[in-house]
């Protein structure tokens, strides 16, 4: 990858990491990596279970330490991002929403769309609206008042995608967005990601099922162990192929994020898509 573009916040890559090392405590699970992921790139993290991921993932929202080496996030350094906390949008592998707190599927995702305003601000009627498009998107429109604990686990998965469109981040990092979600909701999903993706979002899914998505991710990196295996393609990373590909796709321009109500979803659309929720 060549440095076309100007060192120092808001410019370079969306990812970058060299010679990087992320873990937990003093003990690092990725270890030594390079990576480059252009602006509007559509990366899939692949992977056994334990090789590093999440990790990987984690570190780049400054959730895991980096213990070695440089992690820059949309051009500055992880944990030094200018701007709202939204710009960077994250699905996390195992929800967090309790329970115990009887949040709706509105107010769960008026949360994701609060990180893209910044401090003290409060949700006006056009941040209601985002959060209105981007349950639509997740098909759930009808679920909008409902306690998040009373959806189902794929539905509470679908919350949390939502929950991070509603931010419309320049920077989408998910981890298992598909993992029990039914087909139909899949299929909406990849649809709702290729219009993200089609605005210049950059997209980075740890997946273990790439079949959702194929239409959507370009680029495969495959971590094995806590180190890059595998940097190419996503058609010649399936199991077997073994290659060592890296890839030298051009850094594509800096994305500006997108706006929900410029995509082609409507809650009509999801509606038709998903047959209802
Ligand atoms: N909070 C933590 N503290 C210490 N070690 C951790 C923590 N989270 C994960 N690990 C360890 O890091 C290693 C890699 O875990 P990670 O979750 O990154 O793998 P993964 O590739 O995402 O796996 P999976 O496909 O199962 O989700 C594992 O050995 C795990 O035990």
């Amino acid at each position: 990858m060549t440095g076309t573009q100007g060192a120092g916040p808001g410019r370079g890559p969306a990812i970058r990491l060299r010679d990087a090392s992320i873990g937990y405590g003093d003990v690092s699970i990725v270890a030594h990596v390079d990576l480059t992921v252009g602006h509007g790139e559509a990366v899939a993290v692949l992977g056994s279970n334990g090789s590093g991921k999440t990790t990987l993932a984690r570190g780049l929202l400054g959730l895991a330490a980096v213990l070695d080496g440089e992690v820059e996030v949309l051009g500055a350094p992880v944990g030094r991002l200018p701007g709202p906390r939204g710009r960077v949008g994250y699905v996390p592998q195992r929800h967090t929403v309790s329970g115990a707190v009887p949040a709706t599927v509105r107010e769960v995702v008026g949360v994701g769309r609060l990180a893209r305003l910044g401090l003290f601000r409060r949700l006006g009627p056009g941040d209601r609206s985002v959060v209105a498009d981007a349950v639509a998107a997740v098909g759930l429109s009808d679920r909008m008042n409902d306690p998040v604990a009373s959806l189902s686990g794929g539905q509470q998965r679908r919350v949390l995608v939502a929950r991070a469109l509603a931010a419309e981040p320049e920077l989408l990092i998910m981890d298992e967005p598909t993992a029990g979600v039914d087909a139909a909701s899949q299929e909406a999903l990849a649809a709702v990601l290729a219009d993200v993706s089609a605005t210049g979002t950059t997209l980075a899914v740890v997946t273990h099922e790439t079949g959702p998505l194929a239409g959507v991710l370009r680029r495969a990196v495959v971590v094995d162990h806590g180190r890059i295996s595998y940097d190419g393609p996503l058609a010649g990373a399936e199991p077997g192929t073994g290659g060592h590909h890296h890839s030298d796709d051009p850094v594509e321009p800096e994305g500006r994020g997108y706006r929900l109500d410029q995509l082609r979803v409507t809650p009509d659309a999801a509606r038709a898509r998903l047959g209802g929720s």
